[in-house]
This record gives C-alpha cells, structure tokens and sequence, in this order.
C-alpha cells in the first residue's frame, strides 16, 4: 500500500468573518475519524454558492469561522479504521454533500440531499478551500486514476447539479430547454449536458463574452437579457413551433428570471429552480399555472449515483467545463470578479500556490 507523508499544518483560506475577505494563513491539517478519509486537495472550483457562504446570504447559518470549497479534487491520503472501500492514493473529491445520515426515510431512497443530518462542505464542516481536507467515505466522489484532477474539479458541484436538473426536468430527447445563466459555472455544464442527452439549447445571459461561449459550447441559440428588447419573445421564438421551450433550468443569480419563467415555458413543461439569489421568490401566475399545466420545482445537488454517472460523461469526454486556473492564495480575487458576473465558465485553484 502506497503511503503518504502528511504535514501537521497546512494553507487555507479561512472565512472569519461574514462578508470576508478570506484569510489565506496556515491551518492544522484534520485527522479522519473512524468512517472518514483525508483527501489531499489539488484543486477545488469555486462555485458561487461559496460566495453565498462568504455573504451569509441563506437562512441557514454556516460554521465559524470556516473554509470553504466543494468541488475539490485530490488523492485520499488516510483513512479510518472503518473505511474498507477506499485506498490510500486513489482519486476522491469532496461534493457539496460531505456526508448524511444514511438511515433516514430520505437517505434510504436516495434522496440523500434531503436528509435532515447532511454535512455540507465549506458550510456546516470545512471545505476544499485547503491542502488536506476530510469527507465521509460513504460520500466523497469516487474519480477515476485516467482525468485530470483540475479539470474534474467543476463536476463535483456544478456537473453533477446541473445533469440532476436536467433529470428532474423530465425533458426527452429532441425537445428545447432554456438554460437562464448559461455562461457562468453551472449553465456552461448544463449547456453540454443537454446537448449529451439529446436536447437543443437555448442559453440566456449577459454580455457577449459569454455568448461567444454558450454558442462555442454547442448551444443553438443565444439570448442577451441586457440587450433583448422582450426575452419572452425571444425564447419562443427560438423554439420551432413558437410555444417555448420544454423545460427552463433556472441557474441565475438574480430574481427576474424566476418570475418571469412561467411567461415562456412551454404549456406542460417545468420550471426548475437551481440558482439560490438571496432572499429571491419564485412567481407564477395561477390562471397559467393550471390551464397550461405547468409543473414548478426545485433541485438540489445530486446523490451518489448522480455524481459517478455526472464524472462518467466527463470521462468519457462529453462534457468539460472552461475553466482558468489560479493559486488558493488569489480566491478572493476570484470571488470579487464572481460578484461583478465577470466569469464565463468556472475558475479552479491550485492549492499548492
Ligand atoms: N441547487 C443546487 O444544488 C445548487 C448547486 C450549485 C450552485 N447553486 C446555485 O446556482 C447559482 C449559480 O451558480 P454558478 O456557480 O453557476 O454562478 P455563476 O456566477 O458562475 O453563474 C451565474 C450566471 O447567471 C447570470 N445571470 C445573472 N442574472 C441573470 C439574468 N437576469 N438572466 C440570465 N442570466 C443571469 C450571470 O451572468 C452568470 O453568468 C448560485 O446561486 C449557486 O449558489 C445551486
Ligand atoms: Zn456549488
Ligand atoms: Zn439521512
């Protein structure tokens, strides 16, 4: 069995305070418990709910102070003396999900993301925003030894989060979704994903970097919400019966699409809310609602098969986030330009720098 020198201390960036700026400073390295691994983070994406996290913008408190980071790609170093169905140097990643019950009534049908006792990473326990970081074995994403780590990185939360909407949206093959914030970090996943599953795409955003990306990603269609006079024309018009798309993945950071959502879909098609703007409600008109029969609903990440069936179309090479690496040590610098919506696509940190 390989084995692997692990430090005492380590660095991080570590949130403090609400509001932040993180703290890059050196940290002591954690010791797995019993039914638990260490993972020695090479990468991590940075998502936008790590900015949430950083704002305290949800009703639900994080840790304090705390690291943040879930979509962090590494190699399991130590494990717990529970821990059989791992090895020492294998690929891991830690998800969103650290870990769950897995004996509740929701944990038992797979609904792991509703479980009552779910430890979220870089929220409820530290996250990947650092060189060594623990998950539940049961849990950590399992990464096959032939992808690049940096590269997988946004599959852990972005991938797999956006491959479940399109599940839960019930769009079939040959039919149109609209993807509402298709050039950030989960919309250009969800971009390649639906073209995988058979679905055209209508990608709406802001700015024409991110057009130049939606389009290069494969998406038929490319809707300007700060230029389009009328964007519910617009997405009817790019469906080929004018009726509106399918299916609406709603990925945005801002409210408008969320209320203006049922006004486009097509009659019997869903809605599904991913994106989580502070202190945002859904709207829908009832009359609509009922006589054209539209289905509402949200999704939440993904269980453990959700996220080996997300890797395995990247490793089969069907989807691949753009994405630009830095250093751990310039994380804020990424979370000043995730704030300004200057991103197209994700960024990944090298936590060796
Ligand atoms: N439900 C889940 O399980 C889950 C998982 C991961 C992330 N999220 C949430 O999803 C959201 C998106 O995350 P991300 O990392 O992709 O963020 P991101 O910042 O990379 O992308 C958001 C995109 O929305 C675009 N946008 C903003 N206002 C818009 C509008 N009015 N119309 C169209 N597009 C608009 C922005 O330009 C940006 O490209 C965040 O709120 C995040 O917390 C939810
Ligand atoms: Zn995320
Ligand atoms: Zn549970």
């Amino acid at each position: 069995m390989t084995t692997f020198e692990i430090p005492t201390e380590q660095w991080a960036q570590v949130v403090e305070k609400t509001g932040g700026p993180v703290q890059y400073k050196k940290i002591p390295v954690p010791k797995p418990g019993p039914d638990e691994v260490l993972i020695n983070i090479k990468y991590s994406g940075v998502c936008h709910t790590d900015l949430h996290a950083l704002n305290g913008d949800w009703p639900l408190p994080t840790k304090m102070p705390f690291v943040g980071g879930h979509e962090g790609a590494g190699v399991v170093v130590a494990r717990g003396e529970l821990v059989n169905d791992i090895e020492i140097g294998d690929y891991a990643g830690i998800k969103w999900l650290n870990g769950s019950c897995l004996t509740c009534s929701f944990c038992r049908q797979s609904d792991e993301s509703l479980c009552p006792d779910a430890l979220l990473s870089g929220y409820t326990v530290d996250g990947s925003f650092q060189q060594y970081a623990i998950g539940k074995a049961a849990h950590v994403a399992r990464i096959p030894k032939d992808v690049s780590l940096e590269a997988v990185a946004p599959i852990l939360c972005a991938g797999l989060t956006v491959y479940k909407a399109l599940k839960e949206s019930g769009a079939r093959p040959g039919q149109q979704v609209a993807i509402v914030g298709a050039g950030g970090g989960l919309g250009s996943l969800a971009i390649q994903y639906a073209k995988a599953m058979g679905l055209h795409t209508i990608s709406i955003d802001g700015g024409e970097e991110k057009g130049q990306l939606c389009k290069s990603l494969g998406s038929e269609d490319y809707i300007d919400f700060t230029k389009s006079k009328n964007v519910v024309q617009d997405v009817k018009a790019a469906t080929p019966d004018g009726f509106g798309p399918h299916a609406v993945l709603l990925l945005a950071v801002s409210e408008g699409p969320f209320q203006q959502a049922s006004e486009y879909v097509r009659s019997r098609g869903s809605i599904v809310a991913v994106g989580l703007p502070a202190g945002a409600y859904l709207k829908a008109p009832v009359f609509d609602t009922v006589v054209r029969m539209i289905s509402i609903k949200g999704s939440y990440v993904g269980n453990r098969q959700d996220t080996a069936e997300a890797i395995d179309f990247f490793r089969r090479g069907l989807v691949s986030s753009p994405y630009k690496v830095v250093g751990l040590s310039k994380l804020q610098e990424v979370f000043d330009l995730l704030k300004a919506g200057k991103i197209a696509g994700r960024y990944v940190v090298d936590t060796s720098k």
